[in-house]
């Protein structure tokens, strides 16, 4: 019901490309600028010769600076930054569109002879510059990769090309195949298979269907020797660690993802909702904890705090918790009846379920939500940073990072939303507004993310739980993961001894020139 209605509504009012890139809504208003790169220093030349020899084994090759511009601008608000005065993120690169898997082979072969870096780029919906060049190089644009190769009806995985934007999939998938992933990130329909698996996405209803990272079978990967390998094609095994899992979340830095065999679900026709409001967030989160426990995975368990109650639902005196379910109606009778019975405890009113569903169905694909209610001067700046931590903590990880981001001078409001909950935890989703004089946007923004980053390392919170970490995070990388860090740069260095594959994210050292480029 929710799955289906993700294809059927019009949630496309005219401004997605469809099959395609979407600009960022910014860019409108925004014409390639003519001055200095914002966000690219130390960049590697492509030498004519290797252009010629990326035109004889790709689909396509792009040079011009404009082109390069426009095809490289993604949705993190550190572009927005200097794009919109004048100064491309990254001006200096080479665009090449591979349509098929020997192509993307064939290119990577091509950058790894001559040691030119080489980023991964599909539907550029990212928000943190992660398919930025920042040191030049080759783009390897994987979007013509947009195909269904096979669908295994009896096991319900089905194959598909990495490159493929998520509404056409899904469309093909429930029209042709009565199935669906139930894998619905907000941005479906501007991102691909390739780019969630990438980085690690998570979609609205993944507290029962899981995260992407729980629905790859198997994946296929051009690694950065050019050499093709393919992991998976089982539901669990014990064959050494999950290699599948080394490449989901790995950004590009470790190798092109080009086929992916994903579980599917049959396309549940019933659902319902039901929601409450909270005097507390604390309380809030503490009702979706016991929800969890008792066993029960109801599809959408969305906790707002009392200022997004009031800009998203119009009900701002309240915490407001929206659950609702889909399925096999035994089953999501069972789950709602556990969540009736733990909020009519704990919640301090009932509100009209059926209708806050219906408006948040209508509304839940809209994008750039989080400067809603808020007057935009020139200075302003709006973005978003999703983490994860344990029930235990997530009451003062939820105060002390709206201190925090408040705490910074220019800040208009942080505030949060849980949206995807656990037996042991769940992600809290913040949002943050400034509003300062317009020089000083990009000093703002990063003072705003250091201060909600301390407070997360402090706690041991996952500084991101599904957006990824790119360009934006990696200065907390290391921090983050402690003792762990070294292993991920032995893996690093392991695959891609030579570093070419999207330096500059991921908090990995690089070889092009260690720690210059700017970090938004
Ligand atoms: C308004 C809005 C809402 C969003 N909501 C959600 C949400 O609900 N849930 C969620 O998880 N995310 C969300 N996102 C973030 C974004 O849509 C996801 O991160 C998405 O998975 C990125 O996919 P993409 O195809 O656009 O990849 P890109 O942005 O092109 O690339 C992202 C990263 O993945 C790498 N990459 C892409 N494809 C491949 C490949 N085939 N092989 C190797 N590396 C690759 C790139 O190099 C880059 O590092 C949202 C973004 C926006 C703008």
């Amino acid at each position: 019901m929710i799955s289906r209605q993700t294809i059927t509504h019009p949630f496309n009012r005219g401004d997605y490309v469809v099959g395609a890139p979407t600009p960022p809504r910014w860019a409108a208003d925004c014409p390639p600028g003519a001055g200095e790169a914002s966000l690219q220093t130390a960049v590697v030349e492509v030498p004519d010769t290797v252009v010629a020899e990326l035109r004889a084994v790709a689909a396509a090759v792009h040079t011009d600076r404009d082109e390069v511009i426009l095809r490289t601008r993604d949705w993190w608000a550190g572009t927005s930054i200097g794009e919109t005065d004048g100064n491309p993120a990254t001006p200096d690169a080479v665009i090449v569109e591979a349509s098929d898997e020997e192509q993307v082979a064939a290119v990577v072969r091509v950058c790894r002879a001559h040691g030119i870096p080489l980023t991964v780029s599909a539907g550029r919906s990212n928000v943190l510059g992660a398919a930025l060049p920042v040191f030049g190089g080759v783009v390897l644009d994987v979007c013509r990769l947009n195909q269904i190769i096979s669908f295994d009806a009896e096991s319900m995985i089905v194959e598909v090309q990495a490159g493929m934007f998520g509404d056409l999939f899904e469309k093909e998938l429930q029209e042709v195949h009565g199935a669906t992933t139930g894998h619905w990130p907000s941005a479906f329909a501007i991102s691909t298979v390739g780019g969630w698996a990438a980085c690690r996405g998570a979609g609205q209803l993944s507290t029962r269907y899981g995260k992407i990272e729980d629905m790859v079978v198997g994946l296929d990967v051009v690694l950065p020797d050019g050499s093709t390998a393919s992991y998976g094609t089982y539901p669990r095994a014990a064959v050494g660690p999950d290699l599948r899992q080394l490449f989901i979340g790995s950004e590009g830095t470790l190798g092109v993802i080009t086929r992916l065999r994903l579980r599917t679900h049959r396309l549940p026709s019933y659902a319902t909702g039901l929601a409450y409001g909270f005097d507390t967030f604390a309380a809030g989160l503490d009702a979706c904890r016991e929800i969890l426990q008792r066993g029960a995975t109801p599809a959408v368990l969305r906790l707002y705090d009392a200022h997004e109650s009031g800009t998203h639902f119009g009900e701002p005196g309240t915490n407001l918790l929206l659950i609702a379910d889909e399925g096999d109606p035994a089953l999501v009778d069972a789950a709602m009846a556990v969540a009736e019975e733990v909020c009519g405890e704990r919640a301090s009113v009932t509100l009209d379920g059926d209708a806050l569903l219906a408006r948040w169905l209508d509304e839940r694909m809209i994008v750039g939500k989080s400067g809603d209610g808020f007057a935009k001067g020139p200075g302003f700046v709006a973005d978003t940073c999703e983490i994860a931590g344990p029930w235990s903590s997530l009451p003062a990880i939820y105060d002390e990072v709206v201190a925090a981001i408040e705490a910074v001078p220019g800040t208009l409001r942080a505030s949060a939303h849980q949206s995807h909950a656990y037996t042991d935890g769940a992600c809290l989703y913040f949002s943050l507004r400034g509003d300062v004089e317009r020089p000083r946007r990009r000093e703002w923004y990063r003072a705003a993310w250091d201060a909600a980053n301390e407070v997360l390392i402090r706690h041991g919170a996952a500084i991101s739980h599904h957006h990824g970490v790119g360009l934006l995070r990696s200065p907390y990388v290391e921090r983050s993961l402690g003792s762990g860090f070294g292993t991920w740069v032995a893996i690093k260095q392991a695959l891609d001894p030579t570093g070419i594959m999207n330096p500059g994210k991921l908090g990995l050292p690089d070889r092009f020139k260690a720690g210059t480029a700017d970090q938004g």
